[in-house]
C-alpha cells in the first residue's frame, strides 16, 4: 500500500505498546489515516486481532509476566492470518534477550524492525548500542540479510541508512535526517506505520513505502525546525498532508534494490 491507500481503506493497526511511547505511536497511525488501536489485555486479543489489519509487539518495556501474552497474542495473530511486526527495544540487554529468545522458540513473527544494533542481534553480529540506540558501525545491509536469514521474517532496519530485506530482495534508503533520531519513540512510531502499509500484503516494497513515507516526512519537518519538541509536531503534521506522489518521486531518486 501507499499512502493514498491508507487514507482510503483506514486499516486498523493493533499495537501491544511500550508505555514510553503510545501516545506518539497512536498520532502518528492517525494522522497518516490508519487507524491505532492499543491493549495488553489477553482477555480480548483473539477479538481484536480478528479485527486489525496487523499487529505489532513491541517489547520495550515487557515484563517477565508478560512473555506469554505476547506469544499467545502472536498465535491469534497467525491463525487469523494477521501480519505480526515485532519491535525488540534493546534487545541485546540479557534479560531482553532471553524474553526475545523465548518469544521466539513458540510465538510467530513476520516482520522486524530495529534499529542496526537490534537487527544485529538477530544476526548474531556484534554491533555497539547503548540502551535503545545503535551507537556503532557496520554494514547494515549484510546484516538485515542475515538476520532475515535466520529468523525467516522480513527485516526493516532503521537509521541514517533504511534496509528493507526478506533475505532474497533487499532495498535500502540512504538519506540522513539526523532529527528523527533526536526523539524518541520514532522506532515505534515506524513499526506501528509499517502494520497499516502491509495491509494488502506483506511485500519489501509495502515494508519501504512505510519507511520512505515516514522518512520524507522527517525531511521537510527538519526543514522547517530542528528544536525537539517542534520537531515532533511538525513531523506528525507533514505525516498529516503528505502527498503520495511526493513519496514515489523520493523512492524513485533515493531507493535502491539489491535483488
Ligand atoms: N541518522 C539518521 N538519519 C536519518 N534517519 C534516521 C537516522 N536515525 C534514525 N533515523 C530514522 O528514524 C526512525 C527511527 O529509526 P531508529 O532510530 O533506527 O529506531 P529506534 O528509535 O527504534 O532506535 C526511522 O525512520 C529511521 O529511518
Ligand atoms: C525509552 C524507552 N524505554 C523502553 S521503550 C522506550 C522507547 C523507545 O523508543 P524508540 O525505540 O522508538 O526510540
Ligand atoms: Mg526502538
Amino acid at each position: 500500500m501507499n499512502i493514498t491507500d491508507v487514507r482510503t481503506k483506514s486499516p486498523l493497526v493493533l499495537t501491544y505498546a511500550n508505555f514510553v511511547t503510545p501516545q506518539f505511536v497512536a498520532n502518528v497511525v492517525n494522522v497518516v489515516g490508519a487507524s491505532p488501536l492499543m491493549s495488553r489485555e489477553l482477555a480480548e486479543f483473539k477479538e481484536l486481532a480478528g479485527i486489525a489489519n496487523a499487529v505489532i509487539i513491541n517489547t520495550g518495556t515487557l515484563q517477565k509476566v508478560e512473555i506469554n501474552d505476547i506469544i499467545k497474542l502472536s498465535q491469534e495473530a497467525y491463525q487469523l492470518g494477521k501480519p505480526v511486526i515485532l519491535d525488540p527495544v534493546a534487545v541485546s540487554v540479557p534479560f531482553r534477550s532471553q524474553a526475545i529468545t523465548q518469544f521466539l522458540s513458540s510465538g510467530h513473527v513476520d516482520v522486524i524492525r530495529g534499529n542496526a544494533a537490534e537487527i544485529a542481534w538477530f544476526a548474531d553480529i556484534d554491533f555497539a548500542s547503548q540502551g535503545i540506540d545503535a551507537t556503532g558501525k557496520g554494514d547494515v545491509i549484510e546484516i538485515a540479510q542475515r538476520a532475515a536469514h535466520k529468523t525467516g521474517a522480513v527485516i526493516a532496519l532503521s537509521g541514517a541508512c533504511d534496509v528493507v530485506s526478506d533475505g532474497q530482495y533487499t532495498q535500502t534508503l540512504d538519506i540522513n535526517v539526523e532529527q528523527l533520531s533526536s526523539i524518541v519513540g520514532t522506532g515505534d512510531a515506524l513499526s506501528s506505520l509499517i502494520g497499516a502499509f502491509i495491509a494488502d500484503g506483506l511485500k519489501v516494497p509495502n515494508v519501504m513505502n512505510a519507511m520512505a513515507t515516514f522518512k520524507l516526512a522527517g525531511q521537510k519537518a527538519a526543514t522547517k525546525t530542528n528544536r525537539p519538541g517542534s520537531f515532533t509536531n511538525q513531523l506528525l503534521d507533514e505525516l498529516f498532508v503528505i502527498d503520495n506522489i511526493d513519496v514515489q518521486n523520493f523512492m524513485e531518486k533515493s531507493v535502491l534494490n539489491h535483488g
